[in-house]
């Protein structure tokens, strides 16, 4: 078996697309092997693992952990799909500020990858959306934080998605003070 690594606009950033075995009954598909991990560079080193269920129009996000408790996050959609998004606040990256989606599925089974420094977030298209997280660090609420799902023009399927009240009182791109710095590390 193997993963294709599909690299994104934004460095250290990939979409992982697992393979897929099907046969009569259904399919199954792994979403972690630490030693393809490994070779492939990839943080093997996980700490948590959760799942959320959302119905549709809901927007979660944009989140990230705070420095020192930053952490690589491994996320996929086991049911419904998503409007998936990703932004860089790494100071000092050639692509700071910029965003990049992705649409997740059940069907297409495809992860994101997200290094340390990018805000996470998704928007629920189909669902009920199952959404697993791996992280490779503990959830700290001190360190948890976030940037206003409205930042950077972002093209939302929704402009009135249904959100929490933490999430909408995050702070915009604009007015957030980063404290993420980019290393050649990550490429
Ligand atoms: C994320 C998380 C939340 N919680 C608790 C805190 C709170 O009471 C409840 C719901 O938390 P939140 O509102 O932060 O859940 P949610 O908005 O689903 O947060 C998630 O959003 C997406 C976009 C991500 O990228 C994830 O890493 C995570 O930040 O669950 C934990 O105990 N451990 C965790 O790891």
């Amino acid at each position: 078996m193997n993963f294709n690594i599909k690299k994104t606009k934004l460095p250290g950033c990939f979409e992982i697309i697992p393979d897929k075995f099907e046969d009569k009954r259904g399919t199954l598909i792994k979403v972690f092997h630490k030693d393809i991990f490994l070779e492939k560079h990839l943080e093997v080193e996980f700490a948590e693992e959760y799942y959320s269920i959302s119905d549709k129009d809901v927007l979660r996000g944009l989140h990230f952990q705070l420095p020192p408790k930053d952490q690589v996050k491994l996320v996929s959609c086991i049911s419904g799909e998503v409007f998936d998004v990703v932004v860089d606040l790494r100071l000092g990256s050639p692509t700071y500020g910029v965003f990049e989606t992705f649409h997740l599925s059940a069907k297409k089974a495809s992860m994101v990858y997200i290094p340390k420094g990018l805000a996470h977030g998704f928007y629920v298209c189909k669902e009920p959306a199952i959404m697993l997280c791996k992280t490779s660090t503990v959830f700290s609420p001190e360190y948890d934080h976030g940037i206003h799902w409205s930042s950077l023009d972002i093209p939302w399927p929704n402009k009135t998605p249904k959100i929490s009240e933490k999430d909408s009182k995050l702070p915009i791109f604009n007015q957030f003070n980063s404290p993420f710095h980019f290393t050649e590390e990550v490429l």
